[in-house]
């Protein structure tokens, strides 16, 4: 049986797979298989695994690009997503234009405004309303990702490698970011981040291994043996 439930009725989100599993059209092998996990708490918690093992897969289908094809998800959430590669999903020529994308439109102008300022503000860009994209370096676009899913009031973001293709000053720079709006209690925020670089399990609040298909029990950053 499969089903899915997508409501958010508070800032507080849970995901929840049981016994979910899923193959690829035409492979005969699970990729997720009878995976069972929850996030039920605000925070940043991170996953490990090998290449290949279905992290990215895992991703698709907490946020509805895939369907499980055993199993149920339940949601209680608002979803966004942040790529490796922001270039692969900023699609505007500034940073005004491309928040206004992913804005509530009945707002009324003096209110879009004041939450592009938050947004950026949020995420370390004030003033960089009318900079136009190709001026802005790697960590800068993938800050600016981070704010339009904050100004869609997203409260539950999925990140596959964020940092994958930054500098160690910007991927200090995104991590503190993300840290920081985990920690915000007026605006519960939840990051599910995915990293092969294993010094940022320490700012981790629960990490867990993608493994044959599951995901392990979450630890805590100083408990976790990774092999
Ligand atoms: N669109 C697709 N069609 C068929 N198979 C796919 C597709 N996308 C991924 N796969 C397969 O699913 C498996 C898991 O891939 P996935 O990208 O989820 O792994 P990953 O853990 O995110 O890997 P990496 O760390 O390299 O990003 C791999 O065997 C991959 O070849």
């Amino acid at each position: 049986m499969i089903e899915i439930e997508d409501t958010l009725q508070n800032g507080v989100p849970n995901v929840t797979f049981k016994n979910v599993s899923f193959s690829w059209p035409g492979k005969n092998e699970h990729v997720i298989n009878n995976c069972n996990f929850s996030i039920n708490k605000t925070g940043l918690w991170m996953i490990v695994g090998k290449n290949g093992s279905g992290k990215s897969t895992l991703l698709k289908l907490i946020n509805g690009l895939l369907i499980p094809s055993n199993g149920v998800i339940n949601k209680l959430a608002n979803i966004g997503m942040v790529f490796q590669n922001p270039d692969h999903q900023i699609l505007m020529p500034n940073c005004r234009s491309e928040l206004l994308l992913n804005i509530n439109q009945n707002l009324s102008r003096k209110d879009i405004s004041n939450k592009i300022d938050i947004a950026l503000n949020k995420v370390g860009l004030a003033g960089f309303d009318k900079r136009s994209i190709h001026t802005l370096s790697g960590g800068q676009k993938q800050r600016l990702t981070i704010a339009s899913s904050l100004i869609s009031d997203k409260n539950f973001i999925l990140m596959d490698e964020p940092t994958a293709l930054l500098d160690s000053s910007s991927q200090l720079a995104v991590l503190e970011i993300i840290k920081g709006l985990t920690k915000n209690k007026r605006n519960p925020f939840t990051a599910l981040w995915i990293t092969h670089r294993l010094e940022e399990l320490s700012y981790a609040d629960a990490v867990a291994e993608m493994k044959n298909g599951n995901l392990s029990d979450w630890q805590k950053p100083f408990n976790f043996q990774y092999n």
